[in-house]
């Protein structure tokens, strides 16, 4: 019992750190942009201090990502830091996100989990280790335009009709960026709502870029908008609509 709760009080110290970043958010600032900005770059710095140990990165490169991944991810990464007329480096319109396969140690779903489910947890998309062999993505944000942009590879497990991608593998990329999105606009957040409409089908094995827009903003509500597209946006893959509500971490960790 007594270990227990000091899992828990260790959670809630992680916890913290994350509610130091929302703090943060919701601080007088002269603009969204500005606020956004700063949120992201707390939150770059802040996640791998949640880990145990030095987290694997799983936005960045690896042997499994084609020339069109490679390309779209030059693209974003290039804008992440650009140079003045000085020759001086600075913060660009864009920003990578990293990405791990668990956010925290302890508080990884409720308190009424088993410490081995605890100990096991993974986040759904970073949870094969075969590189390339089903979701290879990253993720960048523009803060002044409030928006996201993730380039996607969907590696040959993510087979729903043949030779095409599973359209649950497909939702689950749009419940990721939309749902990071809202959480950089909006703290913690749940997605409520989400409505696809499927265009045309993705051939397996081919990259596509998700685009993510805030729609409006209204009390406890995020409300994002996403498309997805072929790499060279000539083609319309899906279109969707997602709401999103504020939550209290305690609705994550009480089931309240
Ligand atoms: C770093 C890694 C990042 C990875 C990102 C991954 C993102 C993945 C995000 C997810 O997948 S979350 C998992 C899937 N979602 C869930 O399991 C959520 C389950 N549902 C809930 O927990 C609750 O229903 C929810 C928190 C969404 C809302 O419950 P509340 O009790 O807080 O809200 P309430 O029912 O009081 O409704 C508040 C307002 O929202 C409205 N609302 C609630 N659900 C709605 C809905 N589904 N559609 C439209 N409106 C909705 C509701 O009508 C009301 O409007 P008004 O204030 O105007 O009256």
């Amino acid at each position: 019992m007594a270990r227990s709760l000091g899992r828990i009080c260790k959670g809630f110290q992680c916890l913290g750190s994350l509610s130091s970043i929302q703090t943060q958010l919701r601080q007088p600032s002269t603009s969204v942009s500005v606020r956004g900005t700063t949120f992201v770059r707390t939150m770059v710095q802040a996640l791998p201090s949640l880990f145990s140990s030095k987290p694997r990165d799983f936005s960045l490169p690896n042997s499994s990502w084609g020339s069109e991944m490679m390309r779209l991810y030059e693209h974003y990464n290039s804008q992440c830091e650009v140079e003045t007329e000085g020759g001086e480096k600075q913060e660009g319109p864009w920003r990578r996100l990293p990405s791990y396969n668990r956010l925290l140690k302890y508080a990884t779903g409720g308190v009424y989990l088993s410490k081995i489910i605890q100990s096991k947890a993974r986040l759904f998309t970073r949870n094969i280790r075969d590189p390339g062999a089903a979701f290879e993505y990253v993720l960048f944000v523009n803060s002044e335009e409030q928006k996201c942009a993730c380039v996607f590879q969907a590696g040959h497990l993510l087979e729903g009709p043949p030779g095409h991608v599973h359209g649950g593998a497909i939702a689950t990329m749009i419940d990721t960026v939309t749902g990071t999105h809202a959480t950089i606009l909006s703290g913690p957040v749940m997605t409520a709502n989400l409505n696809i409409n499927y265009r045309s089908p993705i051939p397996l094995g081919s990259t596509v870029l998700l685009e993510s827009f805030l729609d409006k903003k209204e009390g406890r509500k995020t409300f994002i908008s996403c498309k997805v597209t072929s790499s060279n946006g000539s083609k319309l893959h899906t279109e969707t609509t997602a709401l999103f509500l504020s939550i209290n971490f305690s609705h994550l960790l009480l089931g309240e």
